[in-house]
């Protein structure tokens, strides 16, 4: 087991996005998660699981009490109004959330969102009281071509607020070449880009650099998740495809665990 290097002032967070994948009869790996974080199954880390807004309700009731959180995946930046088939971050909060994914690369490139589009809607889940999981990452051509810190940096300084409290932001480096192809870059690659996103945040938002946790995301499975938390300035993880179960979305967080334990 690597040795945790990094940050050991901030609590890990380890989220599960569920994307475009659940129905009802998921809920029950919910529950599972639920019992087993209550038992100690991830260490000190911090669990938030975001299934699809169909489910928010019912994922909330269940985890109402245990150490799980509830997200949702996306919001609009009204708090309401004639905007068909959106959900505002107040309906989210209201229905039991307390985290929202913003800016998602699914989202920016399959719905056209820019960097503009996701800080206004990470204001509206700030004035909500929802935390923001703001993702950023650069696409394999941006990384071939020697343009990942650039390009990341941009994306960061466009789509974050000009003022937040820490406990209301969290950033996402999400590769999107890395994000359900089995592909992550190097522990030095991620390492760099960490501590780049760091740097950014305390010019942006001074002082709170240290205090904004940054998930890494894209590949994350149960057999790389050690190395992967070992990462200078990795403070948890951002889960797709590895959320999906509670067998795995559990191996990864107990990561966590296990590192505690050793260490
Ligand atoms: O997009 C992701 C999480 O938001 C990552 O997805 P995978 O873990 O399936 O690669």
């Amino acid at each position: 087991m690597p040795d945790r290097q990094v940050s050991p002032r901030l609590r890990p967070l380890v989220a599960g996005n569920w994307k475009m994948h659940g129905l009802r009869e998921a809920l029950p790996e919910i529950a599972k998660t639920c019992a087993a974080a209550a038992g100690g199954g991830a260490g000190e880390a911090e669990l938030v699981i975001c299934p699809p807004a169909t489910l928010i309700m019912a994922a909330a009731a269940i985890c109402e009490g245990s150490p799980v959180a509830i997200g949702g995946q996306d919001c609009h930046s009204a708090p309401s109004g004639p905007f068909t088939g959106d959900i505002s971050a107040e309906m989210l909060k209201d229905a039991g959330a307390s985290y929202v994914i913003l800016g998602h690369s699914e989202r920016r490139s399959g719905h056209n969102e820019g960097d503009e589009s996701v800080r206004e809607k990470a204001c509206a889940a700030f004035r909500a009281g929802l935390t923001a999981i703001v993702c950023v990452g650069e696409t394999k051509a941006e990384r071939e071509a020697g343009e990942a810190l650039p390009t990341v940096g941009a994306q960061l300084t466009g789509s974050i607020p000009n003022s937040s409290a820490s406990e209301g932001l969290v950033i996402a480096y999400e590769p999107v070449w890395a994000i359900g192809t089995g592909l992550t870059p190097t522990p030095h690659d991620i390492a760099e880009m960490h501590r780049f996103i760091r740097a950014r945040i305390n010019d942006h938002l001074p002082g709170q650099g240290d205090k904004i946790r940054i998930l890494y995301g894209g590949s994350v499975k149960p057999d790389n998740a050690a190395e992967l938390m070992a990462v200078d300035d990795v403070d948890g993880f951002l889960v797709g495809g590895g959320s999906l179960t509670f067998k795995d979305f559990m191996a990864i967080a107990g990561v966590y665990r296990q590192a505690a334990k050793a260490g």
